[in-house]
């Protein structure tokens, strides 16, 4: 579904986010890239939707590489899930999920916000989906909690049913309770669908309950790469410098990850310093 293929990022300024990170993802996998602040994360899933072109490697997504030319064939096949939610405050809830179906539609058409009976339904039953009920629909975004906001980015992110989903750090400005109701979310919703996603996270325990594998980053480069179980405070300590406030939950009994790639037996790379 996506592949990163020896990707490098330099930055005008020389900053060297991403060196040499090769990556397959394959569909319907929950993969969470993990890495404290600068280590490379948004900057991996920005090149995964043509935001950032790397200095060096390729992206492809369906086999498709990424380039300007592509972009528009590619783009409606990705659903986007901020940080910051990245909603039109101003407008309703209605209006912010039915703009998900805005890359598929003709320029006219989205300009004058002609969108079809189809598309309404569609939006309302995502909106459901989600958690908010009817009384939300034309309430203004402005108006809901920080949750209910990623819950409208999360119905926004699936309008056009993507095959892949990127969430980038999308619990980071929620409280924890919140956070494990938001990814809960997510996680169904793409269930539901088979759809792929690549999320990128700090908090480590999240990643453990909720990914099919983890990746995860430091100084632009990949450190881990497996299943949560075999997730080791050996290899936090490697991406954070210190161990974890509390042992992460490794998947139990009928939990077990569906779909996980280990670079080799136990997942571990070698650990840089
Ligand atoms: N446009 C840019 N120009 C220069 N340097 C950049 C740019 N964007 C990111 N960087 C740098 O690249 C490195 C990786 O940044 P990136 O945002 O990918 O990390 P991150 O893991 O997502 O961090 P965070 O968790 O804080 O969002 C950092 O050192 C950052 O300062």
């Amino acid at each position: 579904m996506l592949n990163f293929d020896s990707v490098a990022m330099r930055y005008a300024d020389g900053t060297r986010a991403l060196d040499g990170v090769s990556l397959q993802v394959p569909a319907g996998q929950f993969c969470v890239v993990l890495g404290s602040s600068g280590a490379g994360k948004s900057t991996l899933l920005r090149m995964a939707n043509g935001l950032v072109k790397p200095t060096q490697g390729a992206v492809q997504v369906e086999g498709v590489q990424i380039a300007a030319a592509s972009l528009a064939r590619i783009r409606p096949r990705i659903g986007m899930i901020h940080q910051q939610f990245n909603l039109v405050l101003r407008s309703t809830v209605a209006a912010n999920v039915l703009a998900g179906a805005l890359p598929a539609m003709p320029t006219w058409r989205a300009l004058l916000g002609l969108f079809s009976d189809a598309q309404r339904s569609k939006a309302c039953a995502l909106i459901e989906s989600v958690g908010l009920q009817e009384q939300h629909l034309l309430r203004r975004v402005s108006e809901l909690s920080g949750g209910q906001q990623q819950r409208v980015g999360i119905a926004r992110a699936f309008m056009l049913d993507p095959p892949l989903v990127l969430a980038d750090e999308p619990v980071a400005s929620l409280d924890p309770q919140t956070s494990h109701d938001v990814l809960s979310l997510l996680r169904g919703q793409a269930r539901e669908r088979g759809t792929t996603v690549l999320c990128s996270l700090h908090q480590i325990e999240l990643a453990c309950e909720f990914a099919d594998r983890i990746v995860a980053l430091r100084q632009g480069a990949v450190v881990f790469d497996g299943a949560p179980e075999a997730f080791e405070p050996k290899v936090f300590d490697t991406i954070y410098g210190r161990a974890p406030a509390s042992a992460p939950q490794p998947y139990g009994p009928g939990n077990e990850p569906e779909a996980m790639l280990p670079l080799h037996a136990g997942g571990m790379l070698e650990l840089a310093q």
